[in-house]
């Protein structure tokens, strides 16, 4: 059998979403509590929900993933066991470790399903396991929780973009003026700026990606094609400053300009179809483009392709190597400085909200 110790099992660490109608308020009160977001912007993304039937597709995904991972990791002749829990709604991460430790599991290691470092992706996870963990400290209940690091760098995660691009371009039936979108979800100014303080930053870390899978679909179709990065899901006060361009606002110039036949919209930023995907590009974006006449493809998520599958898998054992105290190759596609102390990760001070909450793991500063 392959080595995870000290690992005993793996959390795959989600979002969460609602499964009907009427789950959907609690659930946008849940993502929302304390985040000063106004309410008309929550009615809107509620009739996004109930647009959908009042069920997130984020759930559904989350179990093939599980899936996917639990088989990946028996091929490896890993023997340990997988559950998934999530921060705004059931299964909730604390019933979840409950249950782990129930189940005889001291030592678990987290697999966010967010790739890059921000406090929405990163710290706010670290954060839901330092409160649950004292939670569970007061009934009694001791775990240790860690968790592989942001990996947006990995090459299983680039591999599959990449792969995902070029068919994408394939479907489009793309000419050498066809052009690659990159998206992802905006983030106000102050979390960038927090992103940014000991690591590359949200921003530089979807920059170098979309850098570099450009590179690499130009390798392979022979043509090098335009590119940007630009933004969707913009909550928050109008007012307040978050990242731009909107796509919407992207697509109309890029039709003004003229010079465009048609775009591959890459949900670089996501790693399945969920509702910012399944609104937000695959309808609203869409939606935006048919209106402009320009030519329009969303190339697939990363969800389930087998790079990206394995490449978590590789992340596991990485970071159950590392807490043995080996020093594991942490292959990386692009040349940003590596982030965080041993993992990886967003470090001690990364990515901090308003609030100073306990984290776990709790790195030293680096
Ligand atoms: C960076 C980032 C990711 C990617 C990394 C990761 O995956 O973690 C992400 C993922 C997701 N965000 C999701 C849903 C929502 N996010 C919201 C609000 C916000 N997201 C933010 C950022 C991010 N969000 C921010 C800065 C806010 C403002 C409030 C705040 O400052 O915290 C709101 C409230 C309404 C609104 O404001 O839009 C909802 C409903 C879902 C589930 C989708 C489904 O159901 O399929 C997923 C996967
Ligand atoms: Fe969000």
């Amino acid at each position: 059998m392959t080595e995870l110790r000290p690992i005993d099992a793996v959390l795959l660490m989600s979002f969460g979403g609602p499964e009907q109608p009427d789950e959907v308020l609690p659930f946008l009160q849940n993502v929302t509590r304390g985040r000063g977001i106004p309410d008309e912007r929550l009615v809107e993304v509620g009739e996004h929900y109930y647009g959908f039937g009042g069920k997130s597709p984020i759930n559904d995904q989350n179990k093939d993933l599980l899936k996917l991972l639990e088989a990946e990791l028996a091929s490896r002749e890993i023997d340990v066991p997988i559950y998934w829990g999530n921060r705004n709604w059931t299964p909730y991460l604390i019933d979840k470790l409950r249950e782990m430790h129930a189940a005889g599991h001291r030592r678990i290691l987290g697999l966010t399903t967010s790739a890059y470092s921000s406090y929405s992706s990163c710290r706010q996870y670290r954060e839901d396991f330092g409160m649950a963990l004292e939670t569970l400290a007061a009934e009694g209940i001791d775990l240790e929780i860690d968790k592989i690091r942001q990996y947006y760098n990995h090459p299983g995660f680039a591999d599959a973009q990449v792969d995902s691009v070029t068919r994408a371009l394939d479907e489009l039936g793309a000419d050498d003026r066809a052009r690659l979108v990159f998206v992802t979800h905006s983030i106000p100014d102050p979390m960038q700026a927090a992103s940014a303080r000991t690591t590359p930053g949200y921003l530089a870390q979807h920059e170098a990606l979309a850098q570099l899978v450009a590179e690499q679909v130009a390798e392979r179709t022979g043509v090098e094609r335009r590119w940007d990065l630009v933004f969707c899901s913009r909550s928050g006060a109008p007012g307040s400053p978050w990242l731009e361009p909107d796509i919407n606002d992207h697509l109309e110039e890029l039709a003004d300009a003229g010079e465009t036949s048609g775009v591959v919209v890459v949900p670089i930023g996501f790693i399945s179809d969920h509702m910012e995907v399944k609104f937000d590009l695959d309808t609203e974006a869409k939606a935006t483009a048919a209106g402009l006449g320009l030519p329009f493809v969303r190339a697939a998520s990363v969800s389930t392709h087998p790079a990206f599958i394995s490449g978590l898998c590789d992340l596991v054992e990485e970071r159950a190597a590392q807490l043995r105290g080996e020093t594991p190759a942490m292959p990386s596609v692009t040349p940003l400085r590596a982030e965080g102390p041993g993992s990886g990760a967003c470090s001690a001070g990364c990515c901090l909200g308003r609030v100073l909450k306990p984290v776990r793991p709790q790195w030293a500063e680096s």
